[in-house]
């Protein structure tokens, strides 16, 4: 699904090479600043490598409009960005800009109860807290489906138990929609439980990479 090829990025990251397959959930680990989120950065071409090159299903990312790659693949970052006044103007934000049919309101509200955000759709977005943004983003992303979520610390901004229920909803729906997950986690227990592959980074290259079946 995606390939790396003499990657670098900078003077920040090496990625000699690395293969990611499809359906599954991989896990990058690593201290701050070894490079984690520069990596998803890459796949979703916020970034482009500075040598070298990545393919998506074969095809080099150079090659795929940015707008077309980001229907594939959506990247939840770390401070999201939100849409609009309300929390429906943000849950909906991705079909309004490609402009298709906007679900029901039950749907919306099942989704709210799936990230685990207590809000009416009509509540302003402006006052939510940064969990709760986040857990919003989230919510847009999922009812989007794309064939690969990019998480960047999903659960940063929550408490630990809504962590582990959330990370183990996303990992439960990935699986079950046959999706490709990506996901950086400050938490090796979650990235262990959840991980088919774990990643271990450091100092911007890949350290140790692990499946969790061998
Ligand atoms: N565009 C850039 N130009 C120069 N340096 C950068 C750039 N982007 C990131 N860096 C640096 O590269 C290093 C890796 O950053 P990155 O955000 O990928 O780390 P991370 O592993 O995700 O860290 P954290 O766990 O703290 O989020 C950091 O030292 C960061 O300051």
């Amino acid at each position: 699904m995606f390939v790396f090829n003499d990657v670098k990025y900078k003077k920040i990251l090496e990625i000699p090479n690395l293969t990611i397959e499809p359906e599954k959930i991989i896990t990058f680990v690593g201290a701050s600043g070894s490079g984690k989120t520069t990596v998803l950065r890459l796949m979703n071409k916020i970034i482009s490598p500075t040598e070298g090159s990545i393919f998506y299903d074969g095809e080099d990312l150079k090659k795929i409009p940015s707008i077309e790659l980001r229907r594939k693949v959506m990247m939840l970052s770390q401070n999201p960005v939100m849409f609009g006044e309300s929390v429906k103007d943000s849950l909906i934000a991705g079909f309004t800009f490609q402009q298709k049919k906007i679900p029901d309101d039950q749907v919306l509200y099942d989704m709210l109860e799936m990230v685990r955000l207590k809000k009416n759709l009509e509540d302003p977005v402006g006052v939510l807290s940064g969990g709760e943004k986040q857990r919003l983003a989230l919510g847009r992303i999922l009812l989007l489906d794309p064939e690969v979520y990019l998480f960047d610390e999903p659960s940063s901004a929550l408490d630990e138990e809504t962590e582990e229920e959330i990370i183990k909803m996303l990992a439960d729906q990935v699986k079950e929609k046959k999706k490709t997950m990506i996901m950086v986690t400050h938490s090796k227990g979650a990235a262990e439980r959840y991980g088919d592959e774990i990643i271990e980074m450091a100092n911007g290259k890949i350290l140790n990479r692990r499946s969790k079946y061998e």
